[in-house]
């Protein structure tokens, strides 16, 4: 439901000391304790490339002796921030930054910092700004409207029209990767017929038929819910409108949300009516007091609950913090048994940092289990709470059957001498590698996850033997730090595989790509994406010219087709099938289409653009 351009970096804040001045600057350890004074110890670093991210200045600032240093920047900026929580530790950073370059520029570095009546000042600025855009725009909505509006922006179109929307979006996508090859292949014609065929839409290759979601309301299994102040001022549970960045801070419930479960409602509710009578606020993120932060409710296909309350531990002694934990118990098991709804767990999270979110903090189990279940694809899997599960299950099985028909028509329609080992990258709790080997039978011999979210790995592994596969192989850290998972098929004997890569919104680093490109046992390999826009860069790295920065035989794409996960909402998961681009002869004159047959081939190409 978050909606931030800016990345920011919360890791703990201290300094690698490398040196006597460093040994004698005392870093503290937690993120979570407030700056001294109410200061944020704050250096804007200027002349930054605006591609550099937050991992890239973290790299940067520790190989100049400063590790750990929080930083904010979004794509946009050309600059970043690096808070520190000290003024030693913030002289420290700017003097071993002194001189230091980054793509060949000299960093400017100064000191910016915030105080807490500027924060609130600024916060208060973007709030009459946005305020002021909104009476302007001269649109007069309510504020219900205008959170519909934000949570499912699609909602005033029929769904047929959010369908077509969608495909368009898609096709648009497409074509930014169709003309980019064209311009990557300009003068190697030779090697990239597959971009002269027409399919549909002029694109080079397959698009199919969006498949629809099977549910179009209440099908959001997970959703976060803030609690906050509504326009009234009353305790409220439900939607931030707006974003906190824009200097909004309003919480409205979720009662008109069409994408919202009616068990996630009749909670959100309760636990409202439950702090409305609390002797405690709910924590305001432009003072940062108050104590109750955020209630996310998981409410799977078969019936599980899971609901994670967090709480800013402020002010409250342990023995207040017991007996709330007990009340809430109490009361949440009672409205379970009076909604009939199956409360498998309750989880509380002690969380006094200030970023949003669910953070690294432990959680603690009041009742049940730590993990809940979910059915699909005849399987039944364990989630955790960290661990990530497609939010609208219905639909997921309809992307998991599709990538198990794609799969199956490679494998069944050629000779292959053997079944392929699955390679599901980015597999959360390994719902598509152990769906599709259970479903695919004897077409997968064994299947190999790799995930960065611990949680999400050892469930995987208990949903492994749930689910009774156990050619299974499940390895915990980023892709692109696992590629021996991939080059060990490099080995003659070490039979065939076919890929799955599910990444997170921004695709995968291009070093898993370089990986694909050069495994020889894979011959095709699906691409799921749930930002076709973001994964572009991806789709051109897959398929490019073959080059010292990219070797291996090239990718091609056959076929494509959008599943819609998430209705009124603008996103939708896109497949494409990639598979080895082996053409190294020259095209024949009669296999140019027409449009492009009056143009001189045979005049070296150099002109000859696709
Ligand atoms: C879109 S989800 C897909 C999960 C799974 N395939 C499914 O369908 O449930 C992306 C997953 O990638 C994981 N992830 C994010 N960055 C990663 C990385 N660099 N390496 C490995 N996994 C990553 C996330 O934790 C998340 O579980």
């Amino acid at each position: 439901m978050e909606n931030t351009d800016i990345i920011e970096d919360t890791t703990i804040v201290s300094i690698k000391s490398l040196d006597s001045v460093a040994s004698e600057v005392k870093m503290g350890t937690s993120e979570t304790t407030e700056p001294e004074g109410g200061i944020q110890y704050r250096l804007r670093i200027k002349n930054i490339p605006r591609f550099a991210s937050v991992k890239m200045m973290k790299d940067l600032l520790a190989k100049n002796g400063c590790e750990q240093v929080k930083i904010q920047k979004s794509p946009k900026w050309d600059y970043c921030f690096a808070t520190l929580k000290t003024e030693e530790q913030q002289l420290y950073v700017m003097d071993k930054l002194k001189g230091v370059k980054l793509k060949n520029k000299e960093l400017l570095v100064r000191i910016d910092n915030v105080t807490e009546k500027d924060r609130q000042a600024l916060f208060d600025k973007r709030n009459n700004e946005k305020q002021q855009n909104i009476e302007q725009s001269g649109i007069q909505k309510s504020p219900e409207e205008m959170l519909a509006d934000q949570v499912t922006p699609l909602h005033i179109y029929e769904y047929q029209a959010q369908l077509e929307l969608k495909q368009s979006g898609i096709i648009k996508s497409l074509e930014t990767f169709r003309d980019k090859m064209k311009e990557l292949y300009k003068n190697q014609y030779h090697h990239s017929s597959w971009l002269l065929k027409e399919f549909d839409f002029k694109l080079p290759l397959d698009l199919n038929p969006m498949i629809h979601s099977p549910v179009l309301k209440g099908y959001r299994n997970k959703c976060e819910f803030t609690a906050g102040l509504n326009l009234k001022g009353e305790k409220t549970v439900g939607f931030l409108l707006g974003a906190y960045k824009d200097g909004l801070n309003t919480v409205l419930e979720p009662d008109n949300s069409i994408h919202v479960s009616d068990v996630a409602k009749k909670i959100a509710k309760a636990i409202q009516s439950y702090i409305r009578q609390s002797l405690y606020d709910v924590y305001d993120r432009r003072t940062k007091q108050g104590n109750w932060r955020q209630i996310t409710v998981r409410s799977q296909q078969c019936g599980d609950v899971m609901i994670i309350i967090q709480i800013h531990p402020q002010g409250l002694s342990k023995e207040q913090i017991d007996l709330e934990k007990a009340t809430l118990l109490e009361f949440l098991k009672t409205f379970a048994k009076k909604e009939n709804f199956n409360l498998i767990s309750l989880i509380v999270q002690m969380y006094d940092g200030v970023s949003n979110g669910m953070s690294e903090d432990p959680f603690e189990c009041l009742f049940g289990t730590p993990f809940i279940h979910e059915e699909m694809m005849n399987c039944r899997f364990r989630i955790s709470p960290r661990a990530f599960f497609q939010t609208n299950t219905a639909a997921a099985e309809l992307l998991y059957q599709k990538c198990g028909n794609i799969i199956k028509e490679i494998y069944e329609s050629k000779d292959f001498s053997e079944s392929p080992t699955l390679i599901d990258m980015c597999c959360g709790t390994g719902t598509i590698g152990i769906a599709l080997s259970k479903n695919l039978g004897t077409i997968i011999k064994g299947v190999i996850g790799i995930e960065l979210c611990e949680e999400a790995i050892e469930d995987a592994k208990i949903n492994a033997s749930l689910n009774g596969i156990d050619n299974v192989e499940y390895i915990l850290g980023p892709v692109e730090k696992n590629l021996f998972a991939l080059s060990k098929f490099n080995n003659e004997t070490s039979g065939t595989a076919v890929a799955i890569v599910d990444p997170p919104r921004a695709g995968v680093h291009k070093n898993v790509i370089k990986a694909l490109r050069k495994c020889r046992a894979i011959e095709h390999f699906i691409y799921i994406s749930c930002d076709h826009n973001a994964a572009i860069q991806n789709f051109i790295d897959i398929c490019r010219p073959t080059n010292n920065n990219f070797p291996g035989i090239p990718f091609k794409p056959v076929k494509a087709v959008g599943v819609d996960l998430f209705p009124h909402a603008k996103h939708v998961e896109l497949i494409i099938e990639f598979c080895r681009n082996r053409e190294n002869s020259e095209i024949q004159l009669s296999d140019v289409p027409r449009m492009y047959a009056s143009q001189d081939i045979e005049s070296k190409g150099s002109n000859f653009t696709i």
